[in-house]
């Protein structure tokens, strides 16, 4: 009896979301090392097939991996107390301006040692594995200066090589503006770009660079400064933008050529159109609309219209969005936004992975990479439709199964 290679995995009968649509047919799918080799209509499939493959076995739904593609999930602290500040009424903006916010957690996280820091961060990551995620971005953005931007960084990293997960790291060294530089942004952006982009691009540590263009952080004029030091040291960019008003920093992003505009909720026509021409991603983050309670819907309807690629992210942070669940996101992307299940799906696989450049990712075709998920549903749409935790019976990274057979 001839032995089958143990790098050959067959999943049958399996109902396949590729990342864009689900397919008409009950499909084989057929993993070789670490791609998917094949993929093929049960109607054509063969036994000899079968022989070759280990059996991984059969039914269900199977996913891409899910992409999450913002989070800042490497924080010290909590802010449980703001989250009880907002409920009586203080705005997001408001508890800023009094100094806490962004700059609690970042009075924290630079009080955290990088081992701390990763510690806390473990469990977060484990628990979105745990529920299908296979890449993960992770920003910084709470240290503020140019040694505790590359801590959190230097731990991303870390959680990437620790867990079976890929971590696509983020400098965003332009989140807010630091307390000992209150009276000079233009000073503080000098720093970003002069000192902090050099270091983390000369030891690797980041993937893109990213800002948040609002009025409460960093001015267009600014987000450009810096984008244009990330270009220098041929680094990607995104951009949080149009959150809380119409600043333009989303046209801004698409001028340069951005990975992805992220919220947009107050994105206008002329910023629409200029992320249609440039190719860039527009995230969009249900998470952070639901826990600020906001009213300002993105415009999804004419994202749509234009062919702008949407993709849905968990933007779990401590603050505006602590919600861990990537899932959940399906849900409230299609409740909240009015997305349909398969915009969601594709808007956390295949469109989540072109928000961090990762062509080919997200999806399932012959040759891509073998990061799946094997749900126990039956139909794609439910897991936007149900939040329900325990039904990822398999998880494949890099073709080689969670808990394998
Ligand atoms: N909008 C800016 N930054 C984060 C919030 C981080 C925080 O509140 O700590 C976001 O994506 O929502
Ligand atoms: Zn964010």
């Amino acid at each position: 009896m001839t032995q089958t290679p143990p790098n050959r995995r067959l999943w049958s009968d399996v109902t396949v979301f590729d990342g864009l649509a689900t397919l008409p047919d009950p499909m084989a799918v057929i993993v070789e090392d670490e791609r998917i080799a094949r993929l093929i209509p049960m109607a054509e499939f063969s036994d000899p097939l079968a022989d070759a493959c280990r059996d991984m076995g059969s039914g269900g739904v199977m996913t891409p991996g899910l992409v999450d593609c913002h989070t800042h999930l490497v924080f010290g602290g909590g802010r449980a107390d703001e989250f009880e500040a907002r409920l009586e009424g203080v705005s997001y903006e408001e508890i800023a301006r009094r100094g806490g916010g962004i700059l609690s957690t970042v009075k924290a996280t630079r009080e955290a040692s990088e081992e701390s820091l990763f510690r806390a961060a473990l469990p977060r990551l484990e628990a979105m594995i745990a529920d299908g995620a296979t890449t993960v971005e992770i920003k910084s953005g709470y240290g503020l200066t140019v040694a505790d931007e590359l801590k959190m960084l230097r731990v991303a990293r870390r959680l990437g090589e620790a867990l079976p997960v890929r971590v696509v790291t983020t400098l965003l060294g332009a989140h807010a503006l630091p307390p000992e530089y209150r009276d000079d942004g233009d000073a503080y952006i000098d720093l970003v770009c002069e000192e902090m982009i050099p270091a983390a691009a000369a030891e690797g540590l980041a993937d893109a660079v990213d800002v948040f263009c609002e009025k409460i952080a960093f001015s267009v004029a600014q987000c450009e400064r810096v984008f244009q030091a990330a270009k220098a040291h041929g680094l990607p960019v995104k951009a949080h933008a149009e959150q809380l008003s119409n600043l333009g920093g989303t046209a801004l992003a698409a001028r340069h050529g951005a990975l992805s505009a992220d919220h947009i909720e107050y994105l206008d026509q002329a910023g629409i159109d200029a992320m249609r021409e440039a190719g860039s991603v527009a995230v969009i983050l249900p998470g952070a609309f639901h826990t600020l309670r906001e009213t300002q819907q993105p415009p999804v309807a004419a994202l749509r219209q234009a062919g702008v690629p949407m993709a849905v992210a968990t933007d779990a942070n401590p603050g505006s969005s602590p919600l861990f669940m990537p899932t959940l996101m399906l849900n409230l992307a299609c409740t909240l936004f009015r997305l349909t299940p398969s915009e969601a799906l594709a808007g956390m696989t295949a469109h989540g992975a072109a928000a961090l450049g990762l062509t080919g990712l997200g999806r399932i075709q012959e040759g891509t990479p073998a990061d799946l998920c094997v749900w126990d549903i039956d139909s794609p749409a439910e897991l936007a439709y149900a939040v329900q935790p325990g039904r990822l019976r398999q998880r494949v990274f890099q073709g080689v199964p969670s808990h394998d057979a």
